[in-house]
């Protein structure tokens, strides 16, 4: 038996239906909408659109119900009360990444196969995350920190914990696979999630401008994509980029996940002082200066890591870039009408 058109029942399946007909592969959904019209179920009703337009349920022989089932318990792995990293931050990632892959620039780049992994990738990139740093669970020795030996300890639990899962009854998408595509799903989703690691970031971004200049010398065509290494580090850069669109989104998005993420940061901060541990930069709700660390985050981290993209994806990616520009310069004024009325 099929499951309900989008996945899971809800009363406003219609609505739903509707709003994905429209704006699945729109730069500037609202996510925090499609969260409320699926009652909750943001990532299991996201991915299922995806899969249906992409035709994943015949290319890789999925049962609906399968790619359900996965999702639901993946989707439940997401801890509902972290204010920024839940369900609802995986189904933003997945369905921005869903948009990226649609830039003219990336036709006939990637295969079906490295869409999938892209989009599985995304889904479960953040699964069970415990609202706090790599650096926190280090400093506190966590057993996540302890497990992985301080290395990326939060990516490596998300990939271990998503394929812990498919090993779950009726949840196997990837059964219908042949074994080498199994075995190079499972590589290329590993590789993508470690690399949404912010300490791989500098170096990730030295990759993807090195590519860009290579591809200005090719005669500006991405075709010529041959290895692994260099398929992969667009792929990487693609689902970073996803990860840190926020404020790259239509400003009314943007500033939700500047609330959300701030919650977040400022309950480890009341954490570390509770625990007599040295409060993290931005994590302390009596200084934080948000509308300061937003500029330099732009910056600093984000502005520059969207330039090479919409460099390498000319001119798909124009629109990005202009509105997180306006964003930029909205936090700037915003920051500096909050100094002049403090010094006032
Ligand atoms: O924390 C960020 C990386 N650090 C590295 C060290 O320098 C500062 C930034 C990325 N990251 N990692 C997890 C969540 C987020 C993260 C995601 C959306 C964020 O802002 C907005 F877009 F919603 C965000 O903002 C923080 C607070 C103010 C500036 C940065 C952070």
């Amino acid at each position: 038996p099929l499951p309900p058109r989008l996945g899971v029942e809800t009363p406003h399946a219609e609505q739903l239906s509707e709003l994905f007909a429209q704006s699945l592969g729109i730069w500037g959904l609202d996510i925090f909408l499609v969260d409320r019209l699926s009652c909750q179920h943001p990532l299991v009703t996201v991915v299922y659109a995806i899969a249906e337009k992409r035709d994943f349920f015949n290319k890789f022989r999925i049962h609906p119900s399968t790619l359900v089932n996965y999702f639901l318990h993946v989707e439940q792995h997401y801890k509902q009360d972290n204010p920024y990293h839940n369900a609802v931050h995986a189904a933003d990632v997945t369905q921005s990444t869903h948009v990226l892959l649609n830039a003219q620039a990336l036709d006939n780049v990637f295969s079906d196969l490295e869409i999938l992994a892209s989009i599985f990738a995304c889904a479960i990139h953040d699964v069970n995350h415990p609202g706090v740093t790599n650096q926190f669970l280090i400093n506190t020795e966590n057993e996540l920190a302890i497990m992985y030996n301080d290395a990326s300890v939060l990516e490596n639990h998300h990939c271990a914990v998503a394929f812990k899962l498919l090993q779950e009854p009726n949840s196997n998408i990837l059964r219908q696979l042949e074994d080498g595509q199994r075995k190079q799903l499972r590589k290329m989703v590993i590789d993508m999630v470690l690399a949404t690691d912010m300490s791989k970031h500098m170096s990730l971004l030295a990759d993807l401008k090195t590519m860009v200049e290579t591809k200005k010398v090719a005669g500006g065509c991405l075709l010529k994509l041959d290895n692994y290494s260099e398929k992969m580090q667009i792929m990487q850069n693609m689902v970073h980029c996803a990860d840190l669109s926020n404020p790259a989104k239509p400003m009314p998005l943007s500033s939700q996940w500047v609330t959300r993420v701030m919650e977040e940061f400022f309950s480890q901060g009341d954490r570390e002082k509770a625990l007599g541990l040295p409060v993290s930069p931005m994590c302390c709700r009596e200084t934080a200066n948000v509308e300061k660390s937003q500029v330099s985050f732009i910056d600093f981290i984000v502005h520059p890591l969207w330039e090479a993209w919409t460099e390498l994806v000319h001119p798909d990616a124009e629109h990005i870039l202009n509105t997180l520009e306006g964003n930029r310069d909205h936090y700037s004024d915003l920051s500096a009408a909050k100094e002049a009325a403090a010094a006032a």
